[in-house]
């Protein structure tokens, strides 16, 4: 999730995702979901980067770049981003064609992680995000945050300008070869 604080409205803060899956927000595989199930954000608070009124993902992309450009000035102050075991944040994967889209919004329609259709934020939003922050929960994420501490090309975080890591995973275990 992310957001923008909007110089003409009075400081409210626009929320929206860094991605989506290509699904209704009732399935458990919904990112919007998940946070509705939670009650946060109110419905109708945040934009979506796949409505379920959403069809045809390049419309998706369409509707979402539109919006974005209105109501965020095609730019966001803060990005909360989440790793994949692989590399991935967002729904850009290490390797895939999406990392090299143009705009705001592109579809993936073959995701190495399940479920295979999704919208992502791109890399050239990600990138002009001044701070993006990346959480890397659990023991399955080391070699991933290992990777990214590095600064690994090809790691879509490697071309962020300025990323802060928040972490459970120790040092331990770890070599320094
Ligand atoms: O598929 C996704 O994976 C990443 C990492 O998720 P996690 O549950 O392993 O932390 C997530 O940030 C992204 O939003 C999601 O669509």
């Amino acid at each position: 999730m992310s957001s923008r604080t909007c110089r003409k409205g009075h400081g409210r803060v626009h929320l929206t995702w860094v991605d989506e899956r290509c699904v209704p927000a009732g399935s458990e595989d919904s990112n919007r979901g998940a946070f509705l199930r939670l009650g946060l954000p109110p419905p109708g608070a945040a934009l979506p980067l796949w409505a379920d009124d959403d069809a045809d993902p390049a419309r998706a992309v369409e509707r979402f770049e539109r919006e974005f450009m209105r109501t965020f000035a095609g730019a966001l102050d803060v990005a909360l981003l989440g790793l994949g075991e692989d590399g991935h944040v967002a729904s850009l994967f290490p390797g895939h064609p999406a990392l090299q889209a143009a705009g705001a919004a592109v579809f993936v329609a073959d995701s190495p992680k399940p479920p295979a259709r999704r919208m992502s934020l791109t890399l050239p939003v990600l990138r002009k995000t001044p701070l993006a922050v990346m959480m890397a929960a659990g023991a399955g994420k080391r070699a991933a945050l290992r990777r990214v501490t590095r600064r690994e090309a090809g790691l879509p975080t490697t071309a962020l300008a300025y990323l802060v890591i928040a972490t459970d995973i120790d040092s331990e275990g770890e070599s320094d070869e």
